[in-house]
């Protein structure tokens, strides 16, 4: 993955409208969510996540964050229902994180910042792949988990306990059997908006699906986060740290909850 985009001063997310022009688009994301702005949508349907546990197939260090990559030649992981139509495929998650505890959400509720926030990326199989998908206004659906400080996160550990295999930029390892519903809420109460991806080619082809309760995390899983470095081997180390762009201009877009 060839970018010379980042999150530092000269190539974080007050420069991607230098090369990503659309980063001053309609429908950019992340966003402030504001609950008391939100509209109950009666017509909205429970989330329905269907994940086969055999699709997990690796992890990777891409040099802005890790991500965990599924097999998507099937309908064995997907997301139905919600605010969506059709079937879409989990294709990997991500997480975003902050240098401490106190800022790393990408979204935030009446501007509050959680110390990270956790991508399920998903396509629609409307459309023969997750490139095709990711250029079509309908193409993807991501559902973002916030993550705040408590008890430890037993399903998370499982996760943190391969980073030592991909320490630096473009380490990639086997990871295999991992089941990504554990990392979700008990409760699925979302808000939803259209949306676009979050880094580089911030295209806008995201339906958001941000689920309102958070999943508890250590303080100690949070320091193991980290201890991923930005950087490649050999380069001088640089933490993987502050690797989310700050909420956009919502532009008059709606924003619909799930829940009264
Ligand atoms: N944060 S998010 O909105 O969920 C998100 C989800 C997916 C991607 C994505 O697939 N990007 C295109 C390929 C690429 C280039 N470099 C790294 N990935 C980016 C952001
Ligand atoms: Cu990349
Ligand atoms: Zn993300």
């Amino acid at each position: 993955m060839s970018h010379a985009w980042g999150y530092a001063a000269d190539n974080g997310p007050e420069k991607w409208a230098d090369n990503f022009p659309v980063a001053n688009g309609p429908r950019q994301s992340p966003i402030d969510i504001v609950p008391g702005a939100a509209s109950y949508d009666g017509g909205l349907k429970p989330l329905n996540l269907k994940y086969d546990p055999s699709t997990c197939l690796d992890i990777l260090n891409n040099g802005h964050s890790f991500q965990v990559t599924f097999a998507d030649d099937s309908d064995s992981s997907t997301l139905k229902d919600g605010p969506i139509s059709g079937t879409y495929r989990l294709k990997q998650f991500h997480f975003h994180w902050g240098a401490s505890d106190d800022k790393g959400s990408e979204h935030t509720v009446a501007g509050t910042k959680y110390p990270a926030e956790l991508h399920l990326v998903h396509w629609n199989t409307k459309y023969p792949s997750f490139g095709d998908a990711a250029s079509k206004p309908d193409g993807l659906a991501v559902v973002g988990v916030f993550l705040q400080i408590g008890a430890k996160h037993a399903g998370l550990q499982k996760v943190l306990d391969a980073f030592d295999s991909i320490k630096c930029k473009g380490k990639q390892t086997t990871f295999k059997g991992f089941d990504p519903s554990t990392l979700l809420p008990g409760c699925l109460d979302y808000w939803t908006y259209d949306g676009s991806l979050t880094t580089p080619p911030l295209l806008e082809s995201v339906t958001w699906i941000v689920c309102k309760e958070p999943i508890s995390v250590s303080c100690e899983q949070m320091a193991k986060f980290r201890s991923l470095l930005f950087s490649a081997e050999g380069e001088p180390e640089c933490c993987m740290v502050d690797n989310y762009r700050p909420p956009q201009p919502l532009k008059g877009r709606p924003v619909r909850a799930s829940f009264q």
